[in-house]
C-alpha cells in the first residue's frame, strides 16, 4: 500500500476588498493572500477496498462527508473513476494544528493537500492549474491553498495572480477557541449593510482590481517593505465582524498598542487577528505580553511567519 505525507499551511489575508456581488450569491473580491508556517499534516494511504476513510485528532472537526477532506477525495473519485478502480480507496489522517473556523483556510488547505496527494497516489500527472481548477469547485480559498506564497486573488477568490513571495515576516496570531465566525454570515451581513456601494459593471470591477494591483500594498510587497505593507493592511469584513465580536476587537486593539507591532488586522472572516512584527524576538515578546494581559486559556496565541509555498510533500512510502 502506498502513502504520502503532506504539509498544508494556513493563510492570512493581507488585503480583502469586497467590490461587487455575483449572480451565484458569492461576492467579487480583490484579495492578497499569504501563506504562513502554521500548518496541518495530512497522511494519505491507499486502500485495497474502494472506500474513503477520514480520521482527525481535533474534536471539533467532523470525519464524515461534511469534512472538506472527504469531499476532496470524493471529487477525485468522481472525476477519475478508472484510477479509483485501479488504485483503490484512500485512508486520510488530518493532524490539526491550524485553529478551526478561524479565517485561516484550515479546511481549504486540508482539501488542497488531499487533491495533491491523490494526484500522486494515483499517478494522474495533473498540472498545478488543473489541481487548482478542481479545488475551486470545493471552496473559494482552495486554489490559493494549492498554489501558496503571496498571491493577488480576484473573482470569488479563485482567480490567482502570483506576487513576489514574502518570506520571514514574523507574525503573532490570536484566536479565541470558543469563538467561531461563519463566513457566509459575514458576507451576508456585509451585503446587507454595504451592498448599495457595490460595482455592477464588469469594466468597473476589472479596473478596481487593476487599481489594487498597481496600488500601494502591491508596490510595498514588490519592494519587500514590511512596514509599508503593514500600513496598508485592509479587510472589509472587519466592518461587520468586529462590532459583533468585542473580544476580537479588544485583541486587535491590544496587538496594535504593543511596541514592535507594525500593523494588525483580522484574517478573512475572522475571528483570528494577526499582528505583523519587526522581528521574531519582538513577536515572541509580544506573545508573552499579550498572554500576561489576557491570561484566559480560551485565547490561543501563535508566533508564526510568512512562507513562500503552498502544499508540500514531505514523505512517501
Ligand atoms: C473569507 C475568505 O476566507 C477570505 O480568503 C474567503 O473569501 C472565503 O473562502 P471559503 O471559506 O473557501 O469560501 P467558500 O466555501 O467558497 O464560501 C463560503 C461562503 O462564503 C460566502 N462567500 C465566499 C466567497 C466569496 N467570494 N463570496 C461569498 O459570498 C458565500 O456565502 C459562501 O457560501
Ligand atoms: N478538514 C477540516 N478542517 C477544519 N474544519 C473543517 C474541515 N472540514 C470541515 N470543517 C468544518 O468547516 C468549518 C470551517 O472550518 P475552517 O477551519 O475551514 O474555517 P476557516 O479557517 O474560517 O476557513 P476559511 O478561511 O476558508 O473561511 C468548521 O466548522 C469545521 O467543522
Amino acid at each position: 500500500m502506498r502513502s504520502y505525507k503532506l504539509i498544508a499551511p494556513a493563510k492570512i489575508n493581507l488585503y480583502l476588498e469586497i467590490i461587487g456581488d455575483r449572480s451565484d450569491g458569492y461576492h467579487e473580491l480583490v484579495m492578497i493572500l499569504q501563506s504562513i508556517d502554521l500548518a496541518d499534516e495530512i497522511e494519505i494511504h491507499s486502500l485495497s477496498s474502494e472506500t474513503i476513510h477520514v480520521h482527525c485528532n481535533h474534536p471539533q472537526v467532523p470525519t464524515d462527508k461534511s469534512n472538506l477532506v472527504y469531499r476532496a477525495a470524493e471529487l477525485m473519485v468522481k472525476r477519475f473513476p478508472e484510477a479509483f478502480t485501479k488504485h483503490g480507496g484512500v485512508d486520510i489522517t488530518v493532524h490539526k494544528h491550524i485553529p478551526v473556523a478561524a479565517g485561516l483556510a484550515g479546511g481549504s488547505t486540508n482539501a488542497a493537500a488531499v487533491l495533491v496527494g491523490i494526484d500522486l497516489l494515483w499517478n494522474l500527472g495533473l498540472t498545478q492549474t488543473e489541481i487548482e481548477e478542481l479545488g475551486s469547485t470545493l471552496g473559494s480559498d482552495v486554489p490559493f491553498c494549492v498554489a501558496g506564497g503571496t498571491v493577488i486573488a480576484t473573482g470569488r477568490g479563485e482567480q490567482l495572480s502570483p506576487l513576489p513571495s514574502l518570506d520571514h515576516i514574523y507574525i503573532v496570531l490570536g484566536k479565541y477557541r470558543s469563538l467561531e465566525v461563519s463566513t457566509a454570515w459575514a458576507y451576508k451581513n456585509y451585503r446587507q449593510e454595504y451592498g448599495s456601494t457595490y460595482l455592477r459593471d464588469t469594466n468597473d470591477l476589472a479596473s478596481r482590481a487593476a487599481a489594487v494591483h498597481s496600488g500601494g500594498i502591491v508596490k510595498a510587497i514588490v519592494e519587500k517593505d514590511a512596514v509599508a505593507i503593514a500600513q496598508k493592511l485592509h479587510n472589509d469584513l472587519e466592518k461587520v465582524v468586529l462590532p459583533s465580536y468585542s473580544q476580537v476587537l479588544h485583541l486587535r486593539e491590544l496587538f496594535a498598542s504593543q511596541p514592535g507591532v507594525i500593523g494588525t488586522m483580522m484574517s478573512g472572516s475572522g475571528p483570528s487577528v494577526f499582528a505583523l512584527c519587526t522581528s521574531q524576538e519582538q513577536a515572541e515578546k509580544i506573545q508573552q505580553q499579550v498572554r500576561q494581559t489576557i491570561p484566559d486559556e480560551d485565547l490561543e496565541l501563535f508566533v508564526t511567519r510568512t512562507i513562500t509555498h503552498g502544499i508540500q510533500v514531505v514523505g512517501n512510502g
